[in-house]
């Protein structure tokens, strides 16, 4: 059970409940949980915490917030009898960075990856009829071999320091839902589709795993209106859809797969979900749907809310679809990290186009100087070792989990790495081998390059299947009245990409200005809402310029929250919305400008 990452269902044969809601919670500055039978006894002392949030911004002390090191949660969980005679498991959506698990006292798992989910298979601890001691040691310390990359001091004081390379706040807890799960012995444990499209049908290639060999498996697909549109038996096979409903950019069709499991024609078992029917290529400069050219537009986005942090919260992405239907927007980036599965769902349902993203971010030692680091490469450290099993882990965990999601485009494997030396490649070379079969769907595999990886210093263009990139003039470097000199810098670095022989797309997916809303100035200053406006009207003259940059997406959605600096003015202004997602000026610039750019053009 524990490397199943379905979505869990209730129906006749599966029961999935919720255990969000208040948990015992405790800090554990002395790490003493453990010797102290926490697992065992439960927390002393301890105080109630929300489930799904983010610890931090709750309290008002400095020290909680800042909290760096163990934590736990615990709680009391009943399991009915009805649940006897299937597997028994707990999953969690995301436990940031770091958890153990214990139930009735005794070590179930452990999981490195505070941005996917995990399950713990509890059926030989647990008791029916009556409450079940569950309880996690969760750790948020940051380090150089795990992901999100940084360092985690300790101050003079004795209190440890969360130090990160990346520029989003280290917000931590069970960030997503926790639930009970019961499944049958003899189940569906996995599924995948893949969509080949003739003229007037779609074949529809399905492959099932299940958990034991008997079961016999039949495959149906639904169209929206109910009716059973194909009907496939076996583990895997081609189901064919005649006049097909495709999933498109912004007009959505998704069919429902029933895969129904049988034993000497008695069913155990059955998994429904929804799928769209679409195929994806890159093809020299073009992004292809279903063999249509698509033009990103979209944003750099994170999961960031005041009260409770990194939590999923349902409410902040119906708001946030809301913002980015009404832009025009037709994709995003899940930025720096896998997000909740809910949001791939409401995709799936808009038809937005996704670049999934691992938090393989802070690669890169300038980003530690920033906050002292050294001056080295990153790729030469001794910790790219430990971190690249990790980061394998992990972009296996994205795909796995993500795969079957129409609205998922591409891989992002790595934010703003430092390509500029030798050292990158080797690690590069085995991270696009060794992901390369990953997915079923053979979608493109990308990832972000940074303002100093440009044409002609990254040592690694040669592996992405399209280009993100990460650009600043105006901002991080000839800002104000310069930014005509970024420009033309800009125009330079792009006349070579024109003139090379690359011959694949450019989708630029960071670019911005830091603004305080509100804040207006004529003629304008950096800071002011119109300088957000005249920096975004560079970009889109550039951008306008060149017929191979076919996507853009502003960094960021919203205003999100960093760690305390003296270039953060309570997190980063680089939004087009503020943290509580209200427009600035430049949202409705913008807007203006994405109503004339079609989706396919
Ligand atoms: C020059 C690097 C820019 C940087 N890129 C990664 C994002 O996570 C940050 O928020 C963004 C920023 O500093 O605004």
């Amino acid at each position: 059970m524990e490397k199943e990452l379905l979505y869990p269902v209730t129906n006749q044969y599966r029961f999935d409940q919720s255990l969000d809601g208040l948990w015992d919670f405790k800090f554990d500055e002395a790490a003493e949980g453990q010797q102290q039978g926490w697992p065992q006894k439960g927390l002393p002392a301890a105080i109630q915490m929300p489930v799904p949030a983010s610890f931090n911004d709750f309290f008002t002390d400095k020290a909680a917030r800042e909290y760096t090191g163990d934590f736990w949660y615990a709680k009391r969980v009943f399991v009915p009898r009805a649940f006897q005679g299937r597997v028994i498991g707990l999953r969690f959506g995301a436990a940031t960075h770091r958890a153990t698990v214990y139930v009735n006292g005794q070590e179930i798992r452990q999981h490195e990856g505070g941005f996917l989910p995990f399950t713990a298979d509890i059926s030989s601890v647990v008791k029916f009829d009556q409450e079940n001691l569950v309880v996690l040691k969760l750790n948020n310390e940051l380090h150089r071999d795990a992901l999100p990359a940084g360092d985690t001091g300790v101050l003079k004081n004795g209190k440890k320091m969360a130090k990160p390379f990346f520029d989003f706040y280290n917000y931590s807890g069970l960030n997503r839902s926790v639930q009970l799960m019961a499944v049958p012995q003899d189940r569906v444990t996995d599924y995948s589709v893949t969509t080949t499209l003739t003229a007037t049908t779609a074949e529809v290639h399905y492959t099932v795993t299940t958990s034991q060999a008997t079961a016999k498996v039949t495959v149906t697909l639904q169209d929206e209106q109910g009716t059973v549109v194909a009907t496939g038996h076996g583990r895997q096979g081609t189901l064919i859809v005649d006049q097909p409903q495709l999933w498109n950019v912004r007009d959505a069709h998704l069919y429902t797969i029933a895969i129904q499991l049988t034993v000497n024609d008695d069913p155990v078992d059955e998994y429904r979900d929804q799928i769209g029917l679409r195929t994806i290529e890159i093809v020299g400069h073009q992004i292809l749907v279903n063999g249509e050219p698509v033009y990103l537009k979209g944003f750099g986005r994170h999961e960031d809310s005041i009260y409770a942090g990194r939590a999923f919260d349902l409410n902040v992405e119906k708001r946030d679809f809301e913002l980015m239907k009404w832009m025009g927007a037709n994709s995003f980036r899940t930025s720096h990290y896998p997000y909740d599965e809910a949001v791939y769902r409401f995709a799936d349902r808009e038809g937005f186009l996704i670049i999934d993203e691992v938090p393989a971010v802070g690669f890169k030692m300038a980003a530690a100087s920033f906050l002292g680091g050294l001056d080295q490469s990153f790729f030469d450290g001794e910790w790219t070792t430990e971190l690249y099993k990790k980061h394998l882990d992990q972009i296996t965990d994205m795909v796995h989990r993500d795969k079957n999601h129409p609205s998922v485009l591409a891989w992002s494997l790595l934010n703003e790495p430092d390509t500029s030396s030798k050292s990158a490649v080797p690690y590069f070379e085995k991270l696009f081998a060794d992901t390369q079969a990953l997915d079923p769907d053979q979608r493109p595999r990308t990832f972000t390059l940074n303002e100093d990886d440009t044409f002609d210093t990254s040592y690694c263009k040669q592996f992405p299947d399209f280009y993100l990139l990460n650009r600043y003039p105006g901002w991080y470097h000839k800002w104000g009245y310069e930014i005509s000199d970024g420009e033309a810098g800009l125009r330079a670095e792009l006349d070579k990409w024109q003139a090379s022989e690359i011959d694949k797309p450019v989708v630029f997916s960071e670019y911005g200005a830091d603004t305080q809303p509100g804040l207006h100035k004529l003629p304008s200053v950096m800071w002011s809402e119109e300088y957000q406006i005249e920096l975004l009207q560079m970009f889109n003259r550039v951008f306008d310029s060149y017929d191979f940059i076919r996507g853009e997406q502003p960094w960021n959605l919203a205003d999100f929250q960093t760690v305390e600096g003296n270039m953060r003015v309570n997190g980063n202004k680089k939004g087009l919305f503020t943290r509580d997602r209200q427009p600035k000026e430049a949202a409705f610039y913008l807007r203006k400008r994405w109503a004339g750019i079609d989706n396919n053009f």
